[in-house]
């Protein structure tokens, strides 16, 4: 069904052909106007589905400024602007846009701009959230947990954890785009695999290409295969991994890697589901769906201008979020309860329990490596341990830990074991100093005596330099 639209735009030519591009597309132009007042005006005697937001408008306010009017009123927008600098790029992602497209741009891009958007935001609607991204909160009371097989690998029944699988069985079952975001080894590939399993193509390929992993000049190759003697070396036709998921799915991990000029072809590839190998002339019509996922802010990618914001929108149609370990502890013994049954398996080793202190001293820690991690600590500790019963890990300084945390941390744990952790975290960044600018004291966001006395007490030694 066609949508109400209306036009923010002060150059007449572009507006007049924005109307011609959208009413043959069957769609309708409530209004158009120059100015945020004009606007306000027609705004108020019809309402739109959904506005085309110039962002620099005749007069002093810009398309920026209209924006939480049309928010306020929930109203969906998409900024169409030829200016993509970083900074005003940077006020208009304040204001939360459903789009963002980048004079010049082609007629297809519009209308799929605009399919996006509408779907974003019945999704929305129908959800109780203003935005996509917005935090779901409504959604953490899950209605229950998909028991399918595919899930049934996902182990944890935090609220957090339920919210991302209910929306992962929404969406799976549609041929909707889908952007997994989460730290390392949260777990975003599991949830990859079972969107794919739980769809209409779960008899066809599920193909992965980690996008960190392949060297740039091999990236394209190995996307797009190459036809004999493409470029010296191309020895044989090779198939590259879209032709691949041909009928199923394609999970590009890590995909805030990709180099700028591979996510120029992406683009098209998503939009038009086709392609040419590299060095063919046949255009193969593709018909494959994407799931993504990162552990970068794409958000930030695009403002430093190493991501595309046109790819950007087309990817993240659909986002599902995985918090990191540390803020679903409830998951924790479960799944280290999982992985001990997992790894009790290995030769000479029975079934071991573990002490209350050691599981206490594992709820606590922060997890960098997240799930992946606590795997790894399981299994080396199974292997370390002779006894039936672990009584404590030995769990590793992070010094990548970012500073900010380590105030929070210190607040939110209190065994000495994460303590000591932390101080040990917080003196290997400072070097040694103990107080002053850049000391530990500082970064943990305590009074330097304290830091001095928890030291002592925890018995830290004290080989360290007092700034
Ligand atoms: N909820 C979970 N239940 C059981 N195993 C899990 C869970 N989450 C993650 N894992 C396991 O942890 C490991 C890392 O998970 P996965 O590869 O899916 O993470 P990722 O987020 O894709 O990581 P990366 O960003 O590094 O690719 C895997 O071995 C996976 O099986």
């Amino acid at each position: 069904m066609g949508l109400k639209v209306f036009i923010v735009e002060d150059q007449f030519i572009e507006a007049h052909d924005l109307q011609i591009i959208l009413e043959t597309a069957g769609h309708s132009v409530s209004g158009i106007a120059k100015s945020v007042p004009a606007a306000l005006d027609l705004l108020q005697s019809d309402r739109p589905d959904i506005v085309l937001l110039d962002i620099f408008l005749k007069g002093n306010q810009t398309g920026v400024d209209l924006a939480p009017v049309l928010t306020t009123a929930n109203i969906p927008f998409i900024y169409i602007s030829a200016n993509s600098d970083p900074l005003t790029f940077e006020a208009a992602k304040t204001t939360r846009p459903d789009g963002f497209l980048i004079k010049p741009f082609r007629q297809r891009d519009i209308l799929v701009a605009l399919d996006i958007a509408a779907y974003r935001h019945r999704y929305a609607n129908a959800h109780g959230l203003r935005h996509q991204d917005a935090v779901p909160d409504k959604l953490i009371e899950v209605r229950k947990r998909d028991t399918s097989i595919e899930f049934q690998q996902i182990i944890g029944s935090s609220p957090k954890l339920l919210q991302a699988l209910d929306l992962a069985s929404q969406v799976a079952p549609t041929d909707t785009s889908v952007l997994i975001l989460g730290e390392t080894g949260v777990g975003k590939e599991g949830i990859a695999k079972a969107i794919h399993h739980l769809s209409k193509r779960k008899h066809k390929p599920l193909i992965k290409v980690n996008c960190a992993a392949i060297p740039p000049n091999l990236i394209e190759s190995e996307l797009f295969g190459h036809e004999r003697g493409a470029f010296s070396g191309a020895m044989e036709k090779r198939i590259g991994k879209f032709e691949q998921a041909q009928g199923g799915t394609i999970f590009l991990d890590e995909i805030g890697e990709m180099p700028l000029e591979t996510q120029t072809k992406l683009l098209r590839v998503i939009q038009e589901k086709e392609l040419e190998r590299i060095g063919g002339r046949t255009t193969i019509k593709l018909d494959i769906r994407f799931i993504t996922a990162t552990n970068r802010n794409l958000y930030k990618e695009v403002s430093a201008g190493r991501f595309r914001i046109d790819l950007y929108y087309r990817i993240n149609v659909f986002s599902i979020t995985l918090a990191p370990l540390r803020d679903r502890t409830e998951d924790i013994p479960t799944l280290v309860n999982h992985f001990l049954s997992k790894h009790a398996g290995l030769p000479g080793r029975s079934i071991k329990k573990i002490s209350p202190q050691a599981m206490e001293t594992l709820v606590r820690y922060f997890w960098p490596g997240n799930v992946r991690e606590l795997e790894n600590i399981i299994e080396r500790q199974v292997i370390l341990t002779s006894s039936e019963l672990i009584s404590s890990f030995d769990l590793p300084v992070d010094e990548n830990m970012p500073e900010d945390n380590l105030a929070n941390s210190l607040k939110l744990k209190s065994t000495s074991d994460s303590e000591k952790q932390l101080i040990l975290v917080a003196l290997t960044k400072s070097n040694g100093k103990v107080s002053g600018k850049g000391g530990a004291a500082e970064m943990l966001n305590i009074p330097a005596p304290t830091l001095v006395s928890k030291m002592k007490k925890l018995g830290i030694n004290w080989r360290f330099v007092v700034g």
